[in-house]
Order: C-alpha cells, then structure tokens, then sequence
C-alpha cells in the first residue's frame, strides 16, 4: 500500500504535519514520549522501523497512531503479531476507543476465528493482532489462520511486537518469527514492518533489523537507557536465603515498599516463600504475600493479580509467568531470589517497578556457590545435540535423488572448468517433508529444537533448504468397494495410478490391494505437480462424479503434520559432511555464545555484591548500584559480535577444570556403569546419560520417568555438561 507521506529527497522524514498531533490528541495524549513521534513518522512514510525501548515507555502507540491514520484515509488493516496469546485479549480492551480490534489466536475456537474473520474483510476492523502460529501456520492444523491476500482489506504495515525472536542470536529466539517475515512479505505483500522490542543489545537490534531488510541508520529508531535512573540496584550472597529474605523486607529500604515482586525460578518455591513470608511478616495490609504461576487455575491467579493492582496484596512471590502485560506504575520493589536466565531478562524484570518515575528498589541474592549457575546452564544443555544427531537429520533433509544419474545420461559427463572438477549442482531441489512426532522421537530432540536447526540450513549463505510451511504428508486411501474400485481410480487420478505403479514395480500384489497409502509430498515431486492440486484431487475422489453430494465409498485421510521444504538431492558426500559440520558448529556456537552470556552475567553481578544483605537492607551504597548500571549499558550498547563461543574458549577455565576432572572422574564413571546396569534393556548415548546426571528431560528420556530414581538424576549438575558426555560415552563402549 502507498505511504500516507512521501519521504524527503534524501530518505528523511517529513516535518510532523498537524493531522498526526491531531490523532495524538484525539488519542488523549498531549506530546510525544521519546522516539514515538520518529517511529511513527517513518511508518506513515512506509519506511521499516525497529523500535527498542523499555517496558512502559510506550511502544503501543507506534503502531495505533499510524493504523488509526492509515484506516482513516482508505479501507486498510493493521496487522499486529504478537506471541503472548495469554495477554492478546487484555491489549483488545486496552486500545484506544477509536481503534476498531480483532484478534485471532490458536485458543480460539473455529467458529470465533471466522466470526473475526469475517469482520475483517467486511472492513469493520483497523487492527488484527494475531499469533504468529495463527499467521504462519503450526501446531495441529499445520496452517495459518488468514485468508489469502486478496480476500482481506490491504495491509498498510504489520506490526511485530517482541521482534527480538527473529534474531537467532537472540535471548528467545522463535524460529517461526522467521517464517512469519516471508509470509508478511510474500504472501500478504507487506512492504512496511514495525519491530517492537523492550530488550535487545545492539548487535542484537541490527541483526533483528537485517531480517526486518531495515538497512538505512535511522531505522533503529530509538534506543532508551538499559536501566531507568530511578531504580536502586543491589546484590548480596547470603548463605541463609531465606532469612536474608525476610531481613531484606523488614528493614528500612524494603519495610517501608508496598508493592513489592519476589521472583524465583521454580514454581514450588513460589509456594514456600510466599508461605515463609505470611509467617514472619506483619503488616496492615489485608493479603501480605501471595504465590503466583503458571500451574495455578486461571481464576487464582486472576484473584492474585487483581489483589496486587488494587493495593491490597503486598507482596507476590512468582516466576516470571508474573508481570508480562502488567499495567501496574508503583511497584516499588522487585526482589530476585534466583539469578534471572540473562542479561534481558533482569533488565526486563527490574523494569515492572518504578514506571511512575518515583524511586523504586531491586534486589538479587546470588547464590555463593554458583548454584543458580548450574541450575540455569541446564537449560543451554537442554537445547543442543551432537554430531551423530546432526548426521541423522541431515540424512532425512537430504535423501538422494536421481537428478545426477538422469542428467549424466542426457549430457554425457560432468562438465569442467579450467581442468577443475567442479562439483556442479544438477538438481534444482525437491519438495520433501520431514514429520514432526516421528523425528522427535528418532533424533530425540523437540519439534522447537529441529525446526530451529531446518532455519539454521535456511539461513546458511547457500540456503541449503527453503522452509515451506507445515504440512500433513502421509494420505491414506481406502476403497470400501474393494480393490476394482481402486483399479478404477488409477484411471481418474493420475497420483493413484502413480502409487500403484510404484507397487507393482516393487514386487507387491496390486490386484488384492484396496488402501494405500503413501507420502503425498514426494508423490508430488516426483510426478512434478503442485501439491496443493494432488491433494485436491485426491480429497475429491470422496465425492462421486457429477452427482455432487453423493458419497463414493472411498475413504482419503491426511496425516503426519511435518516439515515441509525444498532440499537439493545430489550433495555429494563431502557437502554432506560440510552441511553436518556447518549445523554442529552452529549448535556448538550458540550453546558457548549463551554458557559465556550467562558466566558474565555471573561475574557482573559478583562483582558488585555485597557478601550479605546486611550491607544494603537499609541504605544503599549508590556507587554499587551505578556500577552494575554501567555494566549493563555496557553489554547493551557495545556492539560485538553476536557469535561468543570464542570468548568462551579464551574464558575456560582449565586449571579449574583439570581439578574437577581428578576429584570427580572416577566417580563419574562409575555412576554410569552403575545406571548403565541398573536399566541394561535400555540403550542410551553419552548425551542422553549426561542429560539425566544433569537432570534435563527430552523427549525420549522424560523427566517424568528418568527423574524418579534419585541416585543419578540431577546428580552431577555442578560438572561440566560436555565432559560428563565424553566419559559416558567412553563408559558405553566398553560395556558393549
Ligand atoms: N505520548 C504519551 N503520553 C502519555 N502517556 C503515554 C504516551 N504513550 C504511551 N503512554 C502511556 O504509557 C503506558 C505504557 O505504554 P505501553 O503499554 O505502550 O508501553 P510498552 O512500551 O508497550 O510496554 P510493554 O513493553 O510492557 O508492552 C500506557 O499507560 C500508555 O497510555
């Protein structure tokens, strides 16, 4: 769609002309808060822009002001993604009145999804915010939720709220946020995107910016200070947690503090502190502390949160389920009773309290021995996979074809290149699919987990694959007027005569034969049709010919939702090889970029912590809160780059390391011929054991079930994940 304003000569944006302060006022706004009024500029003169700035500075607006505009001047719609379905219904009731809304999300049941829909193309709504599931495709229904394009109003930009899940450098990467800029682009013909982020380092916001194709300086439109001026910060190692806990709250910093946050990681703890609370403090306040997260009924923890806006609960002791979304301006204490899994998240967590501007107080207990460490480098572990896994995927990716053989018949012999063999590509890629459940059982790895390796491949300079959306691949047929009915069909559906071919040609008896079934995505490929028009051929066989309505007796089912992409076939061994060793190298990158994150978070908060909270329960020394100030400015407005795996092998330390190996090795060892014993009819690899000994559950290896025997479970998550592999797996071979 056309820009409402013309860019300047030199790609600047016009001056704010007077209908735009109009619309701010209409909004009830008087001014612009920093950066509002550039981004908003730029999106009306149709030029892409990543906004980064904290929680409560008012992203919302960069996308209602200019969709309100757009809707003004012609029939349009404002497309809003956004991943917090849990939250999409709260941000419908809290637009502005003049902003018509709907949202569709995977929660939704089909008859509320076509009601929206429906409003939509009717033209009655500005903005649609959507899950990028409900966009995208995924899940069960293996597709998106929209009309195609020329059945909806024309799009006058999108909107991508927590735009930092398209960077795979990212704190949370999402692989669909990828696929969700080409389905924008591509298949909605979105030419403007507005990324919304609260937390993204700098190399970060320009890596989300290359995906987002923002390449002009401005395009970043602002970046706020990583931590407001308003907020205390301090850090102690008190051995005894919880007392330090309630000391904390007693004295003179936090005593005073009505609405406080405590976070913790896990969901039980949330229970026992907020219950350790209700017993040792006191106070006027009807509710003084109260659990909340995710595994609470929705209504409770409704009751929990209304409780804390109003005032009348003091404290709430939650996981980080708590706050996203949260509209509450003077909170005044948050309280980390674990280290937060980064940078990031402290950032965004510390940025609930204080949004009114006035003081507001944070504090975190870091475990002196490096506890929290260990519990939060679990969770880098749980991500990755090893080499033989990388060659299992790769092997499903790309099965060969038979585009060499047919072209060396046709041409002769492989063409050359100044007495060079070149390696020369003759297959133009196949459609393939890959299905979800049955990989993740194979390969042992979540469908997360392997989609993010697929965008790896797509990433990759040579785009090894090209990601098409998820489909269901496997048909079965069957003939209930027995096998002449299917001998029938071969003669109406060219794809039946195909698979029946097939059959024949592998020696199968055809002529007793009256279901099949088959994969449908490389019937497709192979006859070089399209495959939305095979499965529409063969759906159809359901129906009788010409009588319209009438049943024919034939049964056609499609199952297996899988990954579906164009792959080449004729990568020579040697590709192959490169193609596992580019993904492992990938794999291994991000698990040492995030293990050295993580160990300088560690480091940075060590550094200003008090050695218990005694020093800071009162006053606070300001010199120790502005220097972890400065050192988070530092991490967010450095650029660096974003692969640090080899900042993580500078940083290992191996004298620590050697004396780990020595106390520990024998022992190590012999807990894995122990549980090597104790299940012999199971088989497990290096991996699979160091996950138990570190407690992370997979998908084969559930926690449910591995994390019920006590001696092994958890047992050595103070020791190096990588090693623990190593010595397993040495341990398995010789037991073989
Ligand atoms: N120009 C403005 N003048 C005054 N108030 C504003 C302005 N823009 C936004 N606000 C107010 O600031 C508050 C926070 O805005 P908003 O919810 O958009 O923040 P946000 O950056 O999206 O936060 P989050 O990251 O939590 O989603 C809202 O109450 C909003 O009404």
């Amino acid at each position: 769609m056309e820009p409402l304003y013309k860019p300047k000569e030199d790609g600047k944006v016009q001056e704010v002309p007077p209908e735009v302060y109009q619309a701010l006022h209409d909004f009830g706004y008087r001014s612009f808060r920093p950066g509002q009024e550039m981004a908003i500029m730029r999106i009306l003169s149709g030029l892409s822009t990543l906004v980064v700035l904290s929680t409560g500075m008012g992203k919302s607006l960069c996308y209602q002001l200019p969709a309100y505009l757009y809707a003004q001047r012609s029939k349009c719609i404002t497309l809003v993604v956004s991943p917090l379905v849990s939250l999409m219904d709260d941000q419908l009731s809290g637009l502005p009145p003049k902003l018509k809304a709907a949202c569709i999300h995977s929660n939704m049941s089909q008859k509320q999804r076509e009601a929206a829909i429906e409003k939509v193309k009717a033209g009655q709504v500005h903005v649609l915010l959507l899950s990028p599931e409900a966009l995208v495709g995924g899940g069960h229904s293996g597709s998106g939720c929209l009309p195609p394009a020329d059945q909806l109003p024309p799009v006058a930009f999108a909107c991508i709220d927590e735009a930092h899940c398209v960077s795979e450098w990212s704190h949370n990467f999402r692989p669909c946020y990828l696929r969700l800029c080409k389905v924008l682009r591509d298949r909605l013909g979105v030419r403007c995107l507005l990324g919304l982020t609260a937390t993204a380092t700098l190399s970060t916001a320009l890596d989300i910016a290359r995906h987002l194709d923002i390449s002009d300086q401005e395009g970043i439109a602002v970046r706020s200070a990583a931590v407001p001026h308003n907020l205390q910060l301090s850090v102690s190692m008190d051995r005894d947690k919880d007392q330090a806990l309630v000391s904390l709250l007693k004295g003179e910093r936090f005593g005073v503090l009505d609405s406080i946050i405590v976070y913790c990681t896990r969901r039980e703890e949330t229970n026992r502190i907020a219950a350790l609370l209700r017993t040792c403090l006191q106070g006027p306040l009807k509710w003084i502390a109260e659990a909340y997260h995710a595994g609470m009924s929705a209504s409770e923890r409704r009751r929990v949160q209304n409780n804390f806006m109003c005032g009348e609960l003091r404290v709430v002791v939650a996981t980080v389920a708590f706050g996203m979304g949260l509209d509450k301006s003077d909170v005044r204490g948050i309280v980390h009773y674990n280290m937060p899994k980064s940078f990031e998240s402290y950032v965004q967590e510390i940025g609930r309290a204080g949004r009114d501007g006035e003081p507001a107080h944070c504090h975190l207990f870091l475990d002196p021995e490096g506890g929290d460490l260990h519990e939060l480098r679990r969770h880098i572990y749980a991500d990755t996979v090893d080499y033989f896994t990388v060659k299992r995927l790769v092997q499903r990716v790309f099965p060969p074809c038979k585009c060499r053989q047919i072209h060396q018949n046709g041409s002769g012999e492989i063409e050359q290149s100044e007495g060079e063999e070149l390696v020369q590509r003759v297959c133009h890629t196949h459609e393939r699919a890959v299905p979800m459940q049955d990989t993740v059982e194979a390969l042992d790895i979540t469908e997360e987990g392997l989609e993010t390796l697929l965008c790896y491949l797509e990433l990759h300079p040579q785009r090894w694959v090209e990601l098409l959306h998820p489909t269901l691949s496997v048909c079965r047929l069957v003939c209930y007027g027995g096998p002449p009915q299917l001998r029938k069909l071969t003669k109406i559906c060219p794809p039946v005569a195909v698979v029946l071919a097939r059959k024949r040609l592998a020696g199968e008896k055809v002529e007793t034969c009256d279901t099949l079934e088959f994969d449908v995505v490389e019937l497709a490929d192979t006859m070089g049709w399209q495959l939305p028009l095979v499965k529409r051929g063969l759906r159809q066989l359901q129906w009788s010919a010409g009588s319209g309505t009438g049943r024919s007796g034939i049964l056609v089912e499609f199952s297996a939702l899988s990954f579906y992409f164009r792959s080449y076939g004729d990568l020579m061994p040697e590709e192959l090889d490169q193609v596992c060793a580019f993904l492992h190298g990938r794999v291994q990158s991000q698990e040492r970029t995030q293990l050295y994150q993580l160990k300088t978070c560690f480091k940075a908060f060590h550094s200003v912590a008090y050695r218990n909270c005694s020093f800071c329960m009162d006053e606070l020394d300001e010199t120790r809160s502005l220097k972890l100030k400065e050192l988070l400015s530092d991490y967010f407005d450095k650029r660096r780059d974003l692969d640090m795996s080899k900042k993580y092998e500078e940083d290992q330390d191996d004298e620590d390391k050697t004396l780990n190996k020595c106390k520990w090795e024998e022992q190590i060892r012999a807990d894995v011929r122990g549980f090597l014993a104790s299940r012999s009819d199971e088989k497990f690899s290096g991996r699979a054991v160091a996950r138990i000994f570190h407690g992370i559950g997979s998908p084969c290896y559930p926690a449910q079930m591995y994390g019920r025997d006590r001696r092994y479970w958890r047992k050595y998550i103070h020791f190096d994940f990588n090693e623990i592999i190593r010595l397993a797996t040495q341990e398995i071979i010789r037991t073989r």
